[in-house]
């Protein structure tokens, strides 16, 4: 029975298993688990007093393997969907003893075929036994390279020593022997010795004490698929049930977030003596007793990990929607070279987010520019240069008071049919007792946003508008706008341009995509705006323009910034911007930061070729490990009279923090951040990430061979913007702690096309 239903929520962490011993009774064992409550069984396959040596015919194979049960015991379907093997956990296959470890060999070997002959989605590994697991891991690797799609799990503890400040270790491992100790160290090694292959993964083992944060997060960019939570690491809540500490808790919470499922495992150590009174029907009929299961002993930490999965926020709409983007590798577009669909700049336009930054930038510009006294006289030329369907067209349009027909009716049909079905709204206004001319407002909202612009005049009691405004969409929300879409994430942005510019407007909106050019017409005539807005089927870079504008507003960012080749495009633009004129944005600047990203990994390698491994990606980045904070790549400025070249050079040190323990890199996740107008600025780089704005995911930027970054060595990396007359590229290579080839030289494998 799934831990509870989280809206969205698709992953396997809705599913929570046992561990349990060996049992020859599998179908009871089976049964009393499921109607426990739990969805699965970690269980040994086979006896484990097991030895191949010691059977009469000393393993040679023609003997019956003492297995638990067999799959006309169990169906195929039950062996897969409910059993996760576990591997002989007294296996050695390093051991000084030769006979040990042939045994153990033979075993993992017949372990692993009697699984795969079952259908088992996994099986675990017992962990290794001491730090160096060399013929472990090449026999687990022969396995991997002939195995069907069954995975082998690593268990690990979740376990690192603390230096100590003598530089001893702390002593709180088992493993350790007091010298410094880090389960993550031998995974790596386990798994650089399997070449990362893609079907070895990691179960962990939580402790009752945890290693540091910096530590743990290391894990989130790597396979684990399931954490064993031992009954003695719970603590015991005031009314005598099993809990965890807040620091256990929150990292639940992130593996159900990361799909890793949870295993339960020991024994019952907490007496909670009236549960199985409350169990017991009321009137105490014997036959009530017989159709009521027994209570599993386990039940309880069940219950408790169920309540941490129930208490979890549902998923914010616009995640569920991208979950299907989650660490999918995507390549970035190329809108100069191609054109954009009119489905991908629909995809644009549901930001709004996006765009009332883009609306506070002009507003703040035309402020600047325009003093009141001249806001009825002087006309002020803005130049969308790049502008796809219109959005920005609209965005500056709006700032300024020239609403659009289909903005002013439909807000009256929403109005009228949705949100007040008996009330227009001016007489919504006037019951309020507000004295306003309300000029004009537009309206919009999708399933994340509701976003009311109005402009109103003589706006004496613009702080009432304000409230009632507030109080419709509380009204509204959140089954009354659609009642097929669900609200539970619904907010209100406002973006008041109340404060009315009032400046007028001479607008040219500029673009060389032709099928999109038709569109705008399209556009134009339906809002009414053919006074004011010029169309030009043009690339900017080439377009005489007949007059100079006083402010140039484009949008050809990409998730690293300049991608798009913003930087090529406003040069070529700004002849046509006036010597003091301003450009929206003003600047933007690319950030990097090491990662690790298994998944992202093991998806460029399955290529098989070297060019994926050179190329750039758009991701939304789930499962990664941030291994140090980012830090800035390439600025640009616009407008920029320097003549100062667009290719860049940056060379960077990372350190990554020293509690985080030793590290493995596989690429750099990318960012960026864009000034628009003084103080408005948008970008999606982690510490100033503009929030609710989903038109960027990050960029990755593979490295060919994974990094290992011992605690304490500084990481440092080289990245390079080149051009040439057709193309711009980027090289970026790694040049400690060890030297990695200069990636993607000459642009061979990627370039974005001028
Ligand atoms: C990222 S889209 C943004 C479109 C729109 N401004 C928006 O926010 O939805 C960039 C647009 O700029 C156009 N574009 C790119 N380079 C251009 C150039 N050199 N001249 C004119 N248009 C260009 C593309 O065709 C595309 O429509």
């Amino acid at each position: 029975m799934p831990l509870g239903q989280r809206p969205g929520d698709k992953s396997e962490s809705r599913y929570c298993g046992v561990e349990t011993e060996f049992h020859d009774d599998m179908p009871h064992l089976l049964t009393e688990s499921l109607s426990g409550g739990f969805d699965f069984i970690v269980a040994p396959l086979i006896d484990p007093s097991y030895r191949p040596s010691c059977m009469t015919n000393g393993g040679s194979g023609s003997s019956v393997l003492p297995v638990a049960a067999s799959d006309l015991i169990l169906s195929p379907s039950q062996w897969s969907s409910h059993v996760v093997g576990k591997i002989s956990s007294w296996i050695d296959l390093d051991s000084d003893d030769e006979k040990v470890r042939l045994d153990s060999e033979i075993t993992l070997k017949q372990e692993i075929a009697w699984a795969s002959h079952l259908s088992l989605q996994a099986c675990i590994l017992p962990p290794p036994r001491r730090a160096s697991c060399g013929n472990y891991a090449k026999c687990v690797n022969q396995i991997l390279q002939s195995t069907n799609n069954m995975q082998l799990w690593l268990r690990v503890p979740l376990q690192k020593s603390e230096p100590m400040d003598d530089g001893s270790a702390n002593a709180n491992s088992d493993f350790s022997g007091g010298s410094m100790f880090d389960s993550w160290e031998w995974w790596n090694s386990f798994r650089l010795l399997c070449e990362h292959h893609s079907q070895l993964c990691v179960v962990l083992d939580i402790l009752s004490s945890l290693p540091s944060n910096n530590s743990v997060g290391r894990w989130f960019g790597e396979p684990v698929r399931a954490a064993v939570i031992y009954t003695n690491s719970f603590l015991t809540n005031a009314r005598g049930y099993p809990c965890l500490s807040k620091r256990h808790q929150k990292l639940i919470t992130e593996f159900f977030n990361h799909s890793v499922q949870i295993v339960i495992s020991g024994s019952l150590l907490h007496d909670i003596s009236g549960e199985s009174i409350k169990a017991l029907p009321a009137n105490d009929d014997d036959s009530h007793l017989e159709v009521i299961p027994p209570r599993h002993a386990l039940r309880p930490y069940l219950d408790y990990v169920a309540y941490l999965y129930q208490r979890m926020d549902p998923l914010p709409e616009q995640e569920r929607f991208e979950l299907g983007y989650r660490d999918f590798l995507q390549s970035p577009l190329q809108p100069l070279m191609d054109n954009l669909e009119a489905q991908t700049y629909e995809t644009f336009e549901k930001d709004i987010v996006k765009y009332s930054q883009y609306q506070r930038a002009v507003c703040k510009a035309l402020i600047d520019r325009v003093p009141d006294e001249n806001a009825s006289t002087k006309i002020t030329v803005l130049m969308v240069v790049g502008a796809g369907r219109g959005p920005l067209v609209r965005a500056s349009l709006q700032e300024t008071g020239h609403i659009s027909k289909t903005a002013f009716d439909s807000v009256y049909h929403v109005v009228r049919l949705v949100i007040l079905p008996s009330l227009e709204f001016s007489e919504y206004t006037t019951r309020f007792g507000m004295h306003c001319v309300l000029h004009s407002i537009s309206f919009y909202y999708n399933s994340n946003y509701i976003l009311v612009s109005f402009i109103v005049k003589h706006a004496r009691k613009l702080a009432l508008l304000k409230t009632a405004l507030y109080l419709i969409i509380d009204l509204c929300r959140p089954a009354k706008l659609n009642a097929s879409t669900s609200f539970c994430n619904c907010y209100a942005v406002f973006c008041f341009a109340a404060e009315e510019t009032a400046r007028k407007l001479k607008v040219y909106a500029v673009e060389k995509n032709p099928n999109a050019v038709i569109t705008l017409h399209s556009l134009v005539k339906l809002e009414g705006w053919e006074d004011i807005v010029t169309i030009i089927s043009s690339d900017m870079r080439c377009w005489n323009a007949p007059e100079k504008a006083d402010i140039l507003v484009s949008e050809l960012l990409g998730s690293f910034g300049d991608n798009e080749l913003s930087p090529e495009c406003l040069d070529g633009a700004q002849r046509f911007l006036k010597a003091d004129g301003i450009s929206i944005p003003s600047s933007y600047t690319s950030f990097i930061q090491p990662v690790t990203a298994t998944k992202l990994y093991n998806d460029v390698k399955s290529h098989k070729d070297l060019a994926h491994f050179e190329t750039a990606y758009v991701v939304k980045l789930h499962r990664v490990a941030r291994l140090a904070p980012c830090q800035p790549v390439f600025t640009f400025t616009h407008p920029e009279y320097s003549k100062k070249s667009n290719e860049r050079y940056k060379k960077l040190c990372f350190e990554i923090p020293s509690d985080s323990g030793s590290a493995v890199v596989h690429g750099f996740a990318g960012y960026f951040d864009a000034t628009l107008y003084k103080d408005v600025h948008l970008g999606i780089e982690p510490s100033t990430a503009t929030p609710n704005m989903f038109s960027w995911f990050p960029i990755f930027f593979p490295l060919r061979t994974p990094l290992f970054v011992a605690t304490g060595s500084p990481l440092e990396v080289h990245f390079w913007r080149c051009s040439s007359t057709s193309k711009v590229w980027y090289e970026w290579c790694v040049t400690s702690p060890t030297t990695s080839p200069v990636h993607n030289s000459n642009g061979r494998s990627y370039w974005v096309g001028l």
